[in-house]
């Protein structure tokens, strides 16, 4: 053997560098925690350290995903933990503590408790993973953005919220159902606050490019888009002990996707508005382009007067929670 072969042998037996995979935090291992924590890891999108305030809740949680690892086929690790200091270096930090509602109750009740819950864990993510992005899912959801973006100081397109990415499922779901089509060919856009004030847009909804009107006469589509705003309090309700987790999650997981795999999607988000759609200093759901930075670019749409007019309500009702939020957080 030449001195070269010898050389060049060594060099393919050289151990590949060694995988390391993303770090996901998600903090809250309630329903939608727990379900988001599964996606991540059985999808190998991510190692995942799930965090939460009562003693075991985790580290069980946790514990039972990695012992499904093997059945399931995947090497990413689950790590449970009551302590903000095991939240080192993490890529993506998914915010879902806090408190569902229950029927009778709507998003908006929520706002001081989680309010107070979302600030500390926000602001004890960032400071043991100062370069995280930040997602938040707990309600209501817009304010909920807003706190933690305000908590944390970070640059607001590393501060999103998860809402119209469910809420475009749920109507894709209700118009595929109606026309007895697949769910795949179904596209939709919904806007607005994570709550009454949601502005799902039919214009821009279409079967695989085709505009729904081609399908569905205006009074269905006006049952449709209702049925969407309504989407969660129908779930709340027949469930009785909390919100819908499965979608939810499924929602958050593909945000978490599209932004460690740089994927720039365009996708509605709870985002900063700073003059976009004539709103500014608030988090209010708009397309955006997401991706290993965060949000990319809020996208402006053309609306017309009367979506225009929806999205304006919807921002001056997350305005009015922004400002009691503030005071709160101050006292
Ligand atoms: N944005 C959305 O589209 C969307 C969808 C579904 C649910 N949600 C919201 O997400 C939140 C969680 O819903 P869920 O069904 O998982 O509720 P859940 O009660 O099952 O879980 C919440 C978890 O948060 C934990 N928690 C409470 N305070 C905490 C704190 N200070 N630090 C860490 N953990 C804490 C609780 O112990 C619990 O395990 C609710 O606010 C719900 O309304 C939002
Ligand atoms: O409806 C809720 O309270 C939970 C969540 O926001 C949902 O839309 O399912």
């Amino acid at each position: 053997m030449t001195e070269d072969s010898v050389a060049s042998l060594s060099q393919s037996l050289t151990p590949p560098v060694p995988f390391s995979p993303p770090r996901v935090a998600v903090i809250g291992a309630g329903k939608v925690g727990s379900t988001l924590a599964q996606r991540l890891a059985e999808k190998e999108i991510a190692d995942v350290t799930l965090l939460d305030v009562v003693p075991g809740l985790p580290q069980g949680i946790a514990l039972d995903l990695m012992e499904a690892r093997g059945v399931e086929r995947h090497d990413r690790a689950i790590i449970g933990t009551n302590d903000y200091a095991d939240l080192t270096a993490m890529d993506v930090v998914v915010i879902t503590a806090g408190k569902p509602r229950l029927p009778g109750m709507s998003r908006d009740d929520l706002l001081d408790i989680n309010g107070t819950i979302v600030a500390h864990a926000a602001q004890q993510a960032i400071t043991h993973s100062p370069n995280a992005l930040l997602l938040i899912v707990t309600n209501p959801l817009d304010t909920m953005a807003y706190v933690a973006w305000q908590a944390t100081g970070l640059p607001p397109q590393r501060v999103l919220g998860m809402a119209g990415v469910l809420d475009s499922a749920r109507f894709q779901t209700f118009i595929a159902l109606e026309l007895g089509v697949s769910v795949l060919d179904v596209h939709t856009m919904v806007l607005g606050t994570h709550g009454d004030a949601m502005v799902p847009l039919p214009r821009f909804c279409t079967i695989n490019g085709v505009p729904i009107t081609e399908f569905l006469d205006q009074d269905t589509i006006d049952r449709l888009v209702e049925r969407t705003r309504f989407a969660g309090s129908e779930i709340v309700n027949l469930m009785k002990t909390g919100g819908a987790f499965y979608a939810p999650a499924s929602a958050a997981c593909g945000m978490v996707e599209a932004m460690l795999a740089d994927r720039s999607r365009l996708l509605p988000a709870a985002c900063y508005l700073q003059g976009e759609y004539g709103l500014k200093d608030i988090y209010l759901g708009v397309p955006c382009r997401l991706g290993r930075q965060g949000v990319e670019a809020v996208v402006e749409l053309n609306l017309t007067d009367q979506e225009q007019d929806s999205l304006r309500s919807a921002g001056e009702l997350v305005r009015g929670q922004i400002d009691r939020v503030r005071s709160l957080l101050k006292s």
